[in-house]
């Protein structure tokens, strides 16, 4: 008899100075499963502030095309892969999947390094908030920051050692801050749009970090086990929510981090379904996405760590990728980014 694989089982861990373990439990949890659930208490973001973020993102996705056209990522206005993306356009899994992903976006770069604006236009639901929207995206790259502190001290490289490589001030990063609208079925198919079976096609994030925040009775998020099989991810997994708590925050690593670190830090595969057909065909779903990178110019040189050696030359040519290239030249945060949009997006 083989012996049955482990659950697949996303821990949540308490990253505040008074936990001890906290490195050590993070890097668990990154070898493991490559997700983690951070309890609200423990996040340097208030409940109101990712309330206000949700309607705010209510509105917009529910405006009118007058509204979301001028800030389209196909506008010249809005930058390159920055502000709305319409249904229809995007499809994280082109392999298996025939049709777009049922969903819609608004991409928001980096704001100024002064934290007074975006570069960007904001569309007039978002322009009365941008303030907020500016501190948000300070607190989600703060939080970033603390996370990479406990892994570099859980790895024994400088505590500093990935933090300084994501300081701002040393120049731009391919960062972004995600809003996501994914309709009910039901609101799909009035639309008349052809119809797609899946809200976000199966990928891997391609930055250092995601985190993900997501609403009460708004599930659909599933991450690929070891088996292959797909486990549903619980918005609310311990009842935060009833006991009038915010909910966790997701973390995931991403293909960067996984690379960097010789493949020990997983990026796990996950996707967006719809939920099983209730009523009208199940709720809308909103969730926000912040995609943290390291600055564009950091070198991806190797990580200085015994436990990262030991890892690289136990699996060597396992690698799915390298950050360092034949000729021996290290490639940069920009450069991998480029790499992986390349591989995703064939026509371009
Ligand atoms: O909306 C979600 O739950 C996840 C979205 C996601 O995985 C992505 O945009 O990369
Ligand atoms: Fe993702």
């Amino acid at each position: 008899m083989t012996p049955a694989a482990p659950a697949f089982k996303i821990p949540l861990i308490d990253i505040r100075p008074s936990n001890p373990h906290a490195a050590h439990q993070l890097l668990t949890a990154a070898t493991e499963t490559g997700f983690i659930y951070l309890p609200s208490s423990c996040i340097p973001i208030p409940p109101s502030t990712l309330n206000t973020i949700f309607a705010l993102s209510q509105s917009f996705f529910k405006s009118p095309l007058s509204i979301k056209q001028p800030t389209s990522i196909s506008s010249n206005a809005a930058g390159k892969n920055l502000g709305w993306v319409a249904q229809g356009i995007e499809n994280l899994d082109p392999s298996t999947q025939k049709h777009a992903d049922v969903k819609e976006a608004f991409n928001l770069g980096e704001p100024d390094l002064a934290g007074n604006n975006f570069e960007q236009p904001l569309p007039t639901p978002l322009q009365a908030y941008e303030q907020l929207l500016v501190d948000f995206y300070a607190q989600c790259h703060e939080l970033c920051q603390i996370l990479l502190r406990l892994f570099a001290v859980a790895l024994g490289v400088g505590e500093e050692w990935f933090t300084s490589r994501h300081d701002r001030t040393k120049g731009p990063s391919g960062t972004v801050l995600r809003l996501l609208y994914y309709p009910s079925r039901h609101v799909s198919a009035v639309e008349g749009k052809e119809g797609g079976d899946m809200r976000a096609g199966a990928h891997s994030d391609y930055g250092s970090l995601t985190l993900l925040f997501q609403q009460r009775g708004q599930p659909g998020l599933e991450v690929k086990g070891p088996g292959g099989d797909w486990v549903g991810v619980p918005v609310d997994p311990e009842g935060a929510g009833e006991r009038g708590e915010g909910l966790p925050v997701l973390v995931n690593i991403g293909d960067l981090l996984e690379d960097w670190t010789a493949g020990l830090l997983k990026s796990t595969v996950h996707r967006v379904v719809f939920p099983p057909a209730e009523g009208e065909g199940g709720a809308d779903r909103y969730s926000i996405a912040y995609f943290c990178h390291p600055v564009d110019e950091a070198r991806l040189e190797a990580v200085p760590s015994d436990v990262v050696k030991a890892y690289a030359a136990a699996r060597k040519g396992e690698r799915k990728r390298e950050v360092v290239r034949g000729d021996g030249s290290v490639m940069t945060a920009r450069d991998h980014l480029m790499e992986r949009l390349a591989a995703t997006y064939t026509v371009k």
